[in-house]
């Protein structure tokens, strides 16, 4: 089975405060985005894989893998789902509609190999994501009359997850699904949001917790620390 990686790169990582944009941030003896183009482009499944990235993007000759074929460079849009989207439209003429397509944030290189086996094994319609269970306990937060933020009350844990990527759909549902979600106006942080938003309902497949997006300062040694465990 082929299966095409499509990977969202075209953020400014502004919560990372840094002075590039956070893929392009130093990992180990490399970088954010090439740790994560690593773990993708040496599964056998991939043969190659949609780069999504920010217009005009400086960096992007500084990776190692500038040049490489194997490598289709998409351009980003305004959010996450426009970038996902424009990387769709990348496979026209090369992924077929009912071609499995895996997204996944260039901001996650603690992926392993043993979890795309256990999300691409049994793989099956509507598609799937990989997920990991909540430890701690939730609270929804509410902002009281004083502005403090206060706790309105406990969220029960049972069957709740944080949504992680990969997450795998067919070109053509994800297509369709991002459109569709993108005409009601109303904003997708994942892909599984908007095959939701057509009434299905993705496989949650339990991932490891430590294939961590990283998002804030404390994460980038988070992830070395991760990685280090290989
Ligand atoms: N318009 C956008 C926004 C985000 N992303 C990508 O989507 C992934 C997840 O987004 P996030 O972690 O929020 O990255 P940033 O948007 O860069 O971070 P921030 O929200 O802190 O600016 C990242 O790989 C990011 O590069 C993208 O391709 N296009
Ligand atoms: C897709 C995602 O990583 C799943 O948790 C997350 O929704 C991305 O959100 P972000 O705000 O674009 O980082």
């Amino acid at each position: 089975m082929t299966i095409w990686p499509v990977v969202p790169a075209a953020g400014i990582g502004s919560r990372m405060q840094a002075d590039r944009p956070k893929q392009y941030l130093p990992l180990g003896q490399s970088t954010l985005m090439d740790c994560t183009l690593d773990v993708l482009l040496s599964y056998p499944a991939v043969e190659k894989l949609v780069l999504v990235l920010a217009e005009q993007d400086p960096w992007w000759p500084s990776s190692r893998y500038f040049g490489d074929d194997r490598i289709l460079v998409a351009t980003g849009g305004a959010e996450r789902c426009d970038s996902v989207l424009n990387g769709l439209a990348a496979l026209h003429g090369l992924a077929g509609e009912s071609d499995w397509v895996l997204v996944h944030d260039v901001a996650r290189p603690c992926l392993r190999h043993a979890d795309l086996d256990r999300l691409l094994n049994g793989l099956a319609w509507p598609g799937a994501i990989l997920a990991s269970p909540t430890r701690d306990t939730m609270k929804r937060g509410e902002v009281n009359s004083r502005g403090e933020v206060v706790i309105a009350h406990t969220v029960d844990r049972d069957q709740l997850w944080h949504a992680l990527t990969p997450q795998v759909f067919s070109l053509g549902l994800l297509r369709e699904a991002l459109q569709r979600a993108l005409a009601t106006g109303k904003k997708v942080t994942d892909e599984a949001s908007a095959v939701e938003m057509l009434g299905l309902q993705p496989l949650l497949i339990a991932g490891r917790a430590d294939n961590i997006k990283v998002t804030r300062p404390e994460d980038l040694a988070l992830a070395e620390l991760f990685l280090q465990g290989d």
